[in-house]
């Protein structure tokens, strides 16, 4: 094709002959720069529709706020009526504080992305004939990629060759069961059995594919790109828009009210409009985006020092509102090395035969391979040149076991290996020491289970294995054939507790966190972990127990039960919901396609670097190592994020507030406007780059030694409290400067702009702690910024660029009258705050269990 492009169509038409020819390749794949070529053709591999807008347009997109443009276009209005230094000033106030937004806004966003990319998925792809691991975003039409359990599929593609291959579709068709896919030589099986598609996932068994399609060509990219498939919001996001529409409607109320009095009073009306907008974009927390992106950037960015990366920023909050923390066992609580250490018979004895079979099942398999399966292929390499392989049963968290149908030298064997009570309860016969199968009497089978009692006690792992001589006609395995088994015995396996874990445990706890286990495992392993580390076990329940209980028993148990045990991923996922609807913020923490769901459907879903494609795709955090310890590290920076985000809206919605109010008052009384427009969005911009320190600040070791939530109740009472001392204090201000300069607009003017910035920006050392504000050091940034704020509200007056603005040189007896009111205004508030939050303290908590 002229472009250098290769078909890329219908992955299901067609016969694999002629697809790998239209596509240019063989089933050994691409060479690495042919790969790149075609990179360079077709783009990445990536379906996100929300991907990069060009930066000049972003920017620009900033400036499409109604009340930015209906500014700009009144003060236009004034240019034309003469005005024109004012239009000038506004430009450039309008353009300062987009710029401000703008620039710290991109570079946090930048950080983000860069360490989003850090944990992108892979792809395993042939390049130049052998395998290669592979960003998924580089995979192009033409490459063959290797699948395997917990694998995304990275895009869409043709089957090769496939073996037992199940794929959850539900991301793509809704269909939630998982649909079976084979290979289909010449094209056109119905429902697209012959082939795979992105956003899908491999549930089971393994499969060679060539990509037909990638990116948005894909049938998901198509999807996402009509849906926009926006996560839904979380309950901090909803926060701040609720904030931001309280707001909006005392703003526009206000705006009305300040000019219609005006034109009732017949001022002059583009004056009056021009300051009612003016303060509208005073009252706009406009910075709020900027700032709480910054500040989560920021806490992304400590966190990846500690080697956590923040995927979704929305878990950034709720990993500091977290109250339960849920959590699997293997590799979280005990080391992530698991090694096999005995292979022992029915009585408990070693043997040999028990390793052969365990070996033939794990080297057989071709689905999920677990680190139990590692173990047993590490521990040691017998002689299976005369096997073959002819079918399996795949592993699944369901069933909790696998079996393969094997040609041992001329005859046919199941070997089954799993959960250790289940291929019990599965056997009809047991093989006594010497080889001879004998029925497994109740004696017998009692036997049998006291020792893997006794592994469990020891605090070892175990699976049963246990096999089946097949008729000779028999070729593919089935279900039913794992029944009548002859159970050989066990596997056993050592999984030393983790020594961080302990600890890592404590603190949480500590942290106002709840630790909740749950896991596949059984019940007496898991028991063991616990006491080897010190976690209390007051209540045990089981899969079964919780199989029995309908939603009421299980809401009434939930907060009790510290562990739960052999549970399946569909009732990890019911035990989260129940948690939830206690009203706790939950976290779930796993690494397995067992794990997936649970992560998705948990407020903070966290999973690590080395876990299933799955887990890390529908994770929110990414651990790079698996270790408890670096989530308490999250947790506090999550609080420390919605401590600060809270400190900016407390300051906007009580001084900043406070003051806008009081000037639309005072434009009432006042025979001229409190201050010109002009004036008024310079005050707004030394406000807002007054606050640019606040994603930096420190927060009070006190404020993050509990969960921390969003609490729009608290900020609106706090506005209700503070608001009133503000307004005092201004009028206070208002009457004082009559008295002090007489009818002089432009002595007032200047009075009242030094000496609101003054209040506005200084209440933050206040604010920003509920102790005492001298036993809180605040960041330099913010001190710094602050006090330059209001250092150039004291200075401008006295220049050129002051006189530029409207503004006098005041007398040395404003400066008096200033810091009596400004000391007096921080001590009231200070007063008011402690009382405020005394009795805030004193108010039942609401935090559940
Ligand atoms: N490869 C395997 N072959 C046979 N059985 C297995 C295999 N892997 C796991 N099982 C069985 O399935 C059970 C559940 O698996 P697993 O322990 O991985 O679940 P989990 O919920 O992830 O537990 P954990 O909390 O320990 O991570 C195991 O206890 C074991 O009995
Ligand atoms: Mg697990």
């Amino acid at each position: 094709m002229s472009d250098g492009r290769v078909a890329a169509d219908d992955p299901s038409e067609g016969s694999i002959d002629d697809l790998l020819a239209r596509l240019g390749t063989g089933p050994d794949g691409l060479a690495t720069a042919e790969a790149a070529r075609r990179l360079a053709v077709h783009g990445p591999n990536e379906t996100g529709a929300g991907r990069g807008r060009p930066a000049v347009l972003r920017f620009l997109a900033k400036f499409l706020n109604p009340l930015v443009l209906i500014l700009l276009f009144a003060s236009a209005l004034s240019a034309a009526t003469g005005d024109v230094a004012s239009f000038a000033i506004v430009v450039f106030l309008v353009v300062a504080s987009v710029t401000l937004d703008f620039v710290q806004e991109t570079r946090a966003e930048a950080v983000i992305a860069a360490l989003r990319r850090s944990v992108a998925l892979g792809a395993s792809v042939r390049r130049d004939g052998r395998d290669a691991a592979v960003p998924a975003a580089t995979v192009v039409p033409g490459d063959v990629v290797r699948l395997a359990a917990g694998d995304l599929v990275p895009a869409d593609g043709r089957l090769i060759s496939a073996a037992d291959l199940y794929v959850g579709e539900a991301a793509l068709t809704g269909e939630p069961y998982p649909v079976e896919k084979r290979v289909d030589p010449e094209g056109g099986a119905a429902d697209g059995a012959g082939a795979v598609f992105a956003g899908t996932s491999v549930i089971s068994g393994s499969a060679l594919a060539v990509i037909v399609r990638t990116g948005r060509a894909t049938a998901f990219g198509r999807l996402a790109g009509s849906l926009a498939a926006a996560p839904p919001p979380t309950a901090f996001e909803l926060g701040i828009r609720r904030f931001g529409a309280m707001i909006l409607r005392l703003t526009v109320f206000l705006v009305l009210f300040v000019a219609t009095v005006n034109v009732a009073f017949d001022r002059p009306w583009l004056e009056a409009l021009m300051f009612a907008l003016a303060l509208a974009v005073g009252l706009t927390p406009e910075l709020l985006p900027m700032i709480v992106t910054v500040t989560l950037s920021r806490g992304a960015r400590r966190l990846a020092a500690r080697r956590v990366v923040v995927k979704r920023l929305a878990t950034m909050h709720n990993v500091g509102a977290m109250d339960v923390l849920l959590t699997d066992k293997t590799g979280t609580l005990t080391e992530a090395r698991i090694r096999m250490i005995r292979h022992v018979d029915c009585r408990g004895a070693d043997s040999d035969r028990v390793f052969r079979l365990a070996y033939l099942n794990s080297r057989f398999e071709s689905g999920i391979r677990s680190a139990l399966d590692e173990a047993i292929l590490e521990h040691g390499e017998p002689d299976v040149s005369a096997v073959t392989k002819l079918d399996e049963v795949p592993f699944d968290f369901e069933r909790r076991r696998v079996s393969v149908l094997l040609d041992d030298g001329g005859t046919r064997l199941l070997v089954a290996k799993g959960a250790p009570e289940d291929i019990l309860a599965l056997s009809s016969f047991y093989e006594a020491a010497d080889g001879t199968v004998l029925p497994l009497d109740p004696a017998a089978r009692a036997a049998i289970a006291a020792v893997f009692a006794g592994l469990g006690e020891d605090g070892l792992r175990a699976l049963g294995i246990a096999s089946r001589a097949m008729p000779a006609d028999h070729v593919s395995a089935v279900l039913s054939d794992e029944s009548a088994l002859v159970f050989a015995g066990y596997a056993v396996f050592l999984d030393p507790p983790k020594a961080s874990a302990a600890e890592a445990v404590r603190d949480l706890v500590d942290a106002g966190v709840t630790v909740r286990i749950l896991t596949g495992d059984n019940d007496r392993v898991t028991r063991h972990v616990c006491r080897e580390l010190g976690i209390p076990v007051r209540a045990l329940a089981t899969g079964e127990d919780l199989a029995a209980m309908g939603e009421d028993a299980l809401a009434a148990r939930v907060g009790e039960v510290d562990v739960w045990c052999r549970v399946t991923p569909a009732q990890k996922e019911r035990v989260l919901a129940a948690w939830r609807r206690t009203g706790a913020v939950v976290g779930f923490l796993g690494d397995g396609i067992n794990d997936a769901s649970a992560i998705h459907a948990a407020d903070v879903g966290i999973s690590v670097d080395s876990g299933a494609d799955v887990a890390k795709e529908a994770a929110g955090l990414i651990l790079l190592d698996q270790d408890l310890r670096v989530v308490r590290d999250a947790v506090i920076e999550g609080r420390r994020t919605v401590e600060n985000v809270t400190k900016y809206v407390l300051m906007g919605s009580s001084s900043n507030f406070g003051n806008m109010v009081s000037m639309a008052g005072a434009s009432l009384f006042l025979p001229f406007l409190p201050m010109a427009p002009t004036q008024v969005l310079l005050n707004n911009l030394l406000y807002d780059a007054s606050e640019a320190g606040i994603p930096f600040d420190r927060v009070d070791d006190a404020a993050l030694a509990r969960p921390v939530r969003w609490d729009l109740g608290l900020i609106r009472r706090f506005m209700l409290v503070l608001g009133p001392v503000s307004s005092l204090f201004d009028f206070a201000t208002f009457y004082l400067l009559l008295r002090l300069f007489g009818p002089d607009p432009a002595l007032f003017r200047t009075g009242w702009f030094v000496e609101s910035l003054a209040t506005q920006v200084l209440v933050i050392f206040l604010i920003r702690t509920r102790g005492s504000p001298l036993a809180s050091r605040p960041h330099p940034a913010l001190a710094a910024l602050s006090l330059a704020a209001v250092a150039a509200a004291l200075l401008l007056p006295v220049t050129p660029l002051g006189a530029a603005f409207g503004f006098v040189p005041l007398p040395w007896s404003f400066h008096l009258l200033l810091v009596g009111l400004v000391g007096g205004y921080l001590a009231v508030v200070e007063v008011v705050k402690r009382a405020f939050f005394r009795r805030r303290a004193a108010a039942p908590s609401h935090r559940s269990a």
